[in-house]
């Protein structure tokens, strides 16, 4: 589908299939993952509590039109709103939403945020450091921590930390061993179900530089094969994508699907497009965030493709990863030097006997940030330390956030969104 505010950019890169005009509407989730013997986070946000405002989508830039539509477009406001922040027709609402019980009434497991660890195995430049063991055990959804346990095993100190999800993919003998596929089944699954029922969602991979975010988030194409089954080493993103194409197949007779996609990162607090066909290298536009009165901050240039297949949107894909900044470190070999959001809209109309279907609408934000470190271990040189300098400090605002939203309350404190670029695009 066709975004007023963003610029068409030529059309799929070399093998993507023929586009398809779709927009969807949102739901949110957050997942990370860890690295280094230590664990990584994962949240996830499925936006079970339903995002704030719901309205009808505009046919001025929806394929999917409802009678009611041509009413809105004399309203300015719908003619300014990004499509981005389009959200849930209002027709098309999931009971679900107006099932959900206030926060004191549903149990802590029904929360809209889930929070998944993962302990990735020991690399090699760990393997051959003297005295190096694992401190990190795994019990059922707690970690613990053995903070102060010695060579010789004798007693430490230990610390437990419960989630909502836990996995240990250390070695692939342990009778817990969480590979790619379980990691997708237990975070990513339920958030294809939430998107397929209207919510946006978002899931984030956080943690410590070399944690194993991007691992976890995109993971390794060893065969460049479409088929999920054979390429084991695949992420959570290309098992999102390649589920998300399968239950449209399953739903065709009933369900027209449209889909479009975005990737951006953030890269020394600039947006870069990631699918711009026009960008070189070494010479990425800068792209700016502008805050949108009603529906949040948002980039207005960013480039949006339509997609009718996994095949077309793994283009996309591969073309955002070659782009994206890395660079080695000396905590990791190709460590992703910016934050980055892959975006996808999945708009979903009924096929109805009638002159037009109910639409869903649903946002899914799927964030690889960048790692927290310690200047003394990866900053060789000027451009690395100035780089963690800003992947530290943003990450230090997304800290402040979290914290802040945390302890909110009733006396809803100032949340300090401004403070980054990521917390700001965030926001929404
Ligand atoms: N679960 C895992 N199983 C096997 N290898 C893993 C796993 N997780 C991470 N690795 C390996 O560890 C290394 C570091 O992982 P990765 O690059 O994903 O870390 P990262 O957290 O994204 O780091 P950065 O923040 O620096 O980008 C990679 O070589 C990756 O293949």
């Amino acid at each position: 589908m066709s975004c007023r505010n963003t610029p068409r950019t030529p059309k799929n890169p070399p093998n993507a299939s023929t586009p398809k005009s779709t927009k969807p509407p949102k739901r949110c989730d957050v997942s990370n993952g860890s690295s280094t013997g230590k664990p990584n986070t994962t949240f996830t946000n499925d936006g079970r509590s339903p995002r704030k405002r719901v309205h009808p989508v505009t046919p001025s830039r929806d394929t999917f039109q409802t009678p009611t539509a041509p009413q809105k477009r004399e309203n300015p406001q719908y003619y300014f709103t990004p499509d981005c922040f389009m959200d849930v027709s209002l027709n098309a609402t999931p009971k679900v939403l107006k099932k959900t019980p206030n926060v004191k009434e549903r149990g802590a497991e029904e929360s809209n945020l889930t929070v998944a660890v993962r302990v990735r195995p020991m690399n090699p430049r760990e393997l051959i450091m003297p005295a190096v063991q694992s401190i990190i055990e795994v019990n059922g959804n707690e970690v613990t921590v053995l903070a102060g346990k010695t060579a010789d095993n004798s007693a430490g100190i230990t610390r437990g930390f419960n989630y909502d999800h836990t996995f240990w993919s250390c070695n692939s003998e342990h009778e817990n061993y969480a590979d790619q596929k379980v990691i997708f089944d237990k975070i990513g699954a339920p958030l294809v179900d939430r998107a397929f029922e209207g919510y946006n969602v978002c899931l984030f991979a956080y943690g410590q530089t070399s944690s194993g975010k991007s691992y976890s988030m995109m993971g390794i194409d060893t065969d460049n094969s479409i088929a999920i089954g054979v390429n084991s080493e695949l992420g959570i993103i290309p098992r999102f994508c390649h589920e998300l194409f399968r239950r449209i197949e399953d739903m065709k007779d009933t369900t027209l699907a449209q889909v479009e996609v975005s990737y951006f990162e953030i890269y020394n607090e600039k947006i870069h497009d990631l699918l711009s066909v026009t960008t070189c290298h070494n010479t990425k536009n800068v792209l700016k965030v502008r805050e949108h009165h009603i529906y949040g901050p948002h980039v207005p240039d960013l480039s949006a493709h339509p997609v009718d297949s996994y095949t077309a949107l793994k283009n996309w894909m591969i073309l955002g990863n070659s782009q994206r900044a890395t660079a080695t470190t000396g905590m990791n070999d190709k460590s992703s030097r910016s934050h980055s959001i892959f975006t996808i809209v999945l708009k979903l109309c009924d096929r109805g006997t009638g002159t037009a279907g109910q639409t869903r609408r649903s946002k899914i934000s799927l964030v690889d940030l960048a790692g927290s470190e310690r200047m003394s271990h990866t900053a060789d040189n000027g451009e690395r330390l100035k780089e963690g300098i800003s992947i530290n400090r943003s990450l230090l605002a997304l800290g402040k956030v979290i914290k802040t939203l945390g302890n909110a309350g009733e006396n809803q404190k100032h949340v300090p969104y401004r403070d980054s670029v990521l917390t700001w695009l965030l926001k929404c």
